[in-house]
């Protein structure tokens, strides 16, 4: 595998997550695969959970990890070919990437999308400008448009904890105050349809995510109606995609409440805002998965590297 940018680079959903799980069992059994390798972690955003399980994953099997958080330290970069760089800019990501690359054996990219330009945030010029200059095989850590090693996570939690031969599995939009990316669900969407499950999506008129993604996928707009019966619930907000970045519903009538979630696990990539996307009696429960995704994070990274570092 040369890089693992979105869900279609996983090669086999249902052999990776058999594979994280048993990993799980005994993650240091492959501690020497990463000896002398190096990992370079690229933050031009925040994280909590995607950094500390991404080195987790490398430190696991063996790797050194070398961390920038280039949001407030590195140069900022220009991605335009031929500009002119007389402004703001101060290096290109041609030389960017290439330079990163002398350093390490692995970069992974965090870059979310500005939500102001959705021709350029679907361009991914950070993710795809590191995939086209690095000289090494790049993994995305949440871009403009998915969160593949979030949507991993995921898969691996559903299959720890479902009974059912077709689980129903909703993905619901909750209120949230900030304009947030589309990238998680997108990826959970793209890794549901690998699954064998009855998936719906509910969300308010309008907030339909990119068509080309939810292609195939049930719509409930009557989010009641979605919720009925459902085994597992995944909730998230995302901004309007059509009316591009725009917060235009904060309706709490979407807020996940215990009552609404009835017999169903819940799960949330976090952070979570309390209490608007979903009240403490839902997250203090013992229905929800979150922990158990976070703590996958570590698995799902090191799946990833683990196929990396044995192609390289
Ligand atoms: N990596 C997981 C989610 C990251 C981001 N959430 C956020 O920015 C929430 C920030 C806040 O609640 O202030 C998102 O939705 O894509
Ligand atoms: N779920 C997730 O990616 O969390 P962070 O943004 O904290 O990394």
């Amino acid at each position: 595998m040369k890089h693992f940018l979105t869900v279609n680079d996983i090669e086999s959903l249902p052999d990776w997550v058999d594979e994280a799980i048993t990993l799980k069992q005994n993650p240091y059994q492959f501690e020497d695969l990463g000896k002398h390798k190096t990992v370079c972690l690229l933050f031009f955003n925040n994280s909590l959970r995607t950094r500390l399980s991404t080195q987790k994953a490398a430190m696991n099997l063996g790797m050194e990890v070398m961390i920038m958080n280039f949001g407030n330290e590195g140069w900022i970069l220009e991605y335009q070919d031929g500009a002119i760089m007389d402004q703001g800019t101060s290096e290109h990501i041609k030389e960017a990437a290439q330079v990163v690359s002398q350093y390490c054996d692995i970069v992974a990219i965090r870059a979310f999308p500005d939500l102001k330009d959705k021709a350029k945030d679907e361009a991914e010029e950070v993710l795809n400008g590191f995939a086209k200059y690095a000289s090494v095989p790049v993994v995305n850590m949440e871009s403009s448009t998915g969160h593949p090693l979030q949507a991993l996570a995921d898969a691996i939690t559903l299959a720890e904890h479902n009974k059912k031969s077709r689980p129903k599995v909703v993905l619901s939009w909750a209120p949230h105050p900030k304009a947030l990316p589309h990238a998680v669900a997108n990826s959970f969407t793209q890794m549901m349809k690998l699954q064998d499950a009855e998936f719906i999506i509910t969300h308010p008129k309008g907030y339909e995510l990119n068509p080309n993604i939810t292609k195939g996928c049930q719509i409930e707009y009557d989010q009641d109606k979605a919720l009925k019966d459902a085994d597992f619930v995944y909730v998230k907000n995302w901004s309007n995609y059509n009316d591009y970045g725009k917060v235009l519903n904060q309706d709490l009538n979407w807020t996940m409440t215990q009552q609404k979630l009835g017999q169903a696990k819940f799960m949330h990539c976090l952070p979570v805002r309390r209490n608007v996307v979903v009240e403490d009696a839902v997250l203090d429960g013992n229905q929800s998965l979150v922990i158990n995704q976070a703590q996958n994070r570590t698995f799902s990274a090191q799946i990833v590297l683990k196929k990396i570092l044995e192609s390289l």
